[in-house]
């Protein structure tokens, strides 16, 4: 956050890209504000400190100093810690509000009012409490200069690296609102991501979303807890007295979830079968860190807790190298899943080696963490809607497969009599004609020619079929070397027209049966819709017809005459047949 301007210029000039960004977006909500000038100084508590006698040692310059502006570690763990703030001139009398950032899980006592007070993320009490920071009201009686005395109450966490801020209430409160403008957008992006994801797993029936809803969720859920986000100003007191054990099972499950969503995402059985049972192994391990941790018996408890980093460590780089590995032999999630968490993999790094002491001056390391949530959460997303899209369009692909004939690349019988049978009971009645196509002397033309011409043959008719028939005619392989054609709105007359014309163009198409200058020829059956009929019963009839153009002695059209009154005239290729 880009808000010190008394801060010096050589720590300014370090910052990287990272806290530019940051602070662009700080600027983009309001403008960098002025704070009160700090020195600070601090000592480790010992049994039988009081607040006068700390006061003495620092008057007498016995603490040690450090820049409250940069980011600083106490101790915390066995006696706690005696912090020393001392606003340093130019002095402001207004009321004036004392921040720690990030916020600590455990407990600050301030000795600056006539009562010590306590600060506390999970403190619902009515008194001033930031927002993803302690905060504390000076009161009007106390000078300007005087020194404010803190002490950091020991605490089972890992205490976490903070800096100070004195700024007035008005700076404070634009502060505070910048930073709920923040969080409350990263929050929302990673919930809405979440709540997409859990519908899109109920939808497509696909387990890979529900892990990713459950990782995403409960990085949520941690960052809430380390911000204080859950406490202020979600004020979910439940989670008061338990936000340790909320957060570590939080972190502990986000690391299954994350193993579990990643072997999916980024296939692993295909691209690293290999390191699939390692990361299985992690994410059973994970859950079972959280069953020890919340079975309250200190032994399980203890171990969990010494086992939990070392596994995160672990758990982190076989993460990585998988995904590496998958990337490099092209599982295209990979790259997905590598560019939404190695950003925040780095800044868990960053984060850890400042609990270490390293980079004081990366004050916006916390709210990256945060902003890189969100950020993951829509690079993963779009990672699986590219996903859902590959599998979509490879689905479609087998569809099609599925639905044609190999050879031919017309409808088979299956696919054809489904969209048939749908053709017959949509919309209003309507005049619909079958066409039932059967080459002439085929077992000939393959006896003497060979199979594979007559397979030739098959791909030709079929071709010179469809071309002849408009797009919307329902044109299938039903047998062998029979055909069927739909033919939608088209009463029986005019299906006489088309039927003759497919029998001229097949016959135009000039196939050798024999050395005899036999030509190959189809005869059609032509069937029209009557009120009652399905598939099987239309086909029945237009194939009765077909056998009836055959009698007739091939290469013509025939019309199943019980359906409609028959055509008038005499008909080229025409035959006429009685219903049987
Ligand atoms: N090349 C090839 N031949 C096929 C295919 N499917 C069926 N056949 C052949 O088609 C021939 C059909 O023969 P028949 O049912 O006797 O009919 P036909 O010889 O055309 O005689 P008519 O129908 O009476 O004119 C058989 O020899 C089948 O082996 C195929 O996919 N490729």
């Amino acid at each position: 956050m880009e808000r010190l301007v008394t801060m010096p210029t050589s720590i300014r000039s370090r910052r990287s890209w990272c806290g530019f960004v940051l602070g662009l977006f700080w600027f983009g909500l309001g403008v960098a504000h002025a704070a009160t000038p700090l020195n600070g100084a601090w000592r480790e508590a010992h049994a039988g400190d009081t607040p006068q006698s700390v006061l003495h040692e620092y008057h007498a310059g016995l603490l040690k100093s450090f820049d409250p502006s940069l980011l600083q570690r106490f101790p915390q763990n066995s006696t706690g810690s005696w912090v020393v703030i001392t606003p340093q001139p130019p002095w402001d009398n207004t009321a004036r509000v004392l921040t720690i950032y990030p916020p600590t899980l455990g407990t600050v006592t301030v000795f600056g009012g006539d009562q010590p007070e306590t600060l506390a993320l999970d403190d619902f009490s009515a008194s001033t409490h930031g927002h993803g920071r302690l905060a504390w009201q000076l009161p009007a009686s106390m000078a300007a200069s005087a020194p404010i005395l803190l002490k950091f109450e020991p605490s089972q966490t890992l205490s976490a690296p903070v800096r100070f801020h004195l700024e007035s209430w008005n700076e404070y409160i634009r502060a505070d609102a910048q930073w709920l403008v923040f969080a409350s957008a990263c929050f929302a992006v990673m919930l809405a991501m979440v709540l997409m994801a859990l519908c899109f797993a109920l939808m497509l029936r696909d387990v890979t979303y529900a892990w990713y809803a459950g990782y995403i969720l409960c990085y949520a859920l941690i960052q809430g807890i380390q911000t204080g986000f859950v406490f202020h100003p979600m004020e979910w007191e439940l989670l008061s007295g338990t936000a340790l054990l909320a957060g570590s099972a939080a972190v502990a499950l986000s690391v299954a979830f994350a193993s579990l969503f990643m072997m999916r995402f980024c296939e692993l059985q295909s691209y690293a079968p290999l390191l699939r049972v390692p990361i299985m192994a992690l994410a059973v391990g994970m859950i079972q860190l959280v069953l020890m941790r919340s079975s309250r018996i200190p032994l399980l408890v203890e171990v969990a807790q010494i086992l939990l980093n070392p596994l995160l460590m672990i758990g982190a780089a076989l993460l990585l190298v998988a995904a590496i590995v998958a990337a490099a032999r092209g599982s295209r999630q990979a790259w997905f899943f590598l560019a939404g968490w190695t950003p925040l993999l780095l800044l868990t790094a960053l984060t850890s080696a400042q609990v270490g002491g390293a980079l004081p001056q990366l004050d916006w390391l916390n709210d990256a963490s945060l902003a890189g949530g969100a950020f993951e959460a829509v690079v993963l997303s779009i990672g699986l809607a590219d996903r859902a899209l590959r599998l979509r369009h490879d689905r479609d692909i087998v569809r099609v497969l599925a639905d044609h004939d190999a050879l031919t690349n017309v409808l088979n019988r299956r696919a054809w009599t489904e969209r048939a049978s749908a053709l017959l009971s949509s919309g209003p009645p309507r005049p619909i004609a079958l066409l039932f196509l059967d080459l002439d002397h085929f077992k000939l033309l393959n006896d003497r020619q060979g199979h594979n011409a007559g397979d030739r043959a098959l791909v030709a008719v079929a071709k010179a079929l469809a071309t002849e028939l408009r797009p919307a005619d329902l044109l299938g392989r039903y047998g062998g070397e029979e055909f069927v054609a739909l033919l939608d709105g088209i009463p029986a007359q005019q299906a006489l027209q088309v039927a003759t014309r497919l029998c001229r163009r097949v016959h135009r198409l000039e196939i050798p049966v024999s050395e005899d200058s036999l030509l190959l020829s189809v005869s059609i059956g032509v069937a029209a819709r009557r009120e009652g009929d399905d598939v099987e019963s239309l086909v029945d009839r237009a194939d009765q017809a077909m056998y009836d153009a055959k009698l007739g002695g091939r290469n013509r059209v025939s019309l199943h005459v019980g359906s409609v009154q028959a055509p008038a005239g005499p008909r080229l290729h025409v035959v006429e047949t009685r219903e049987r």
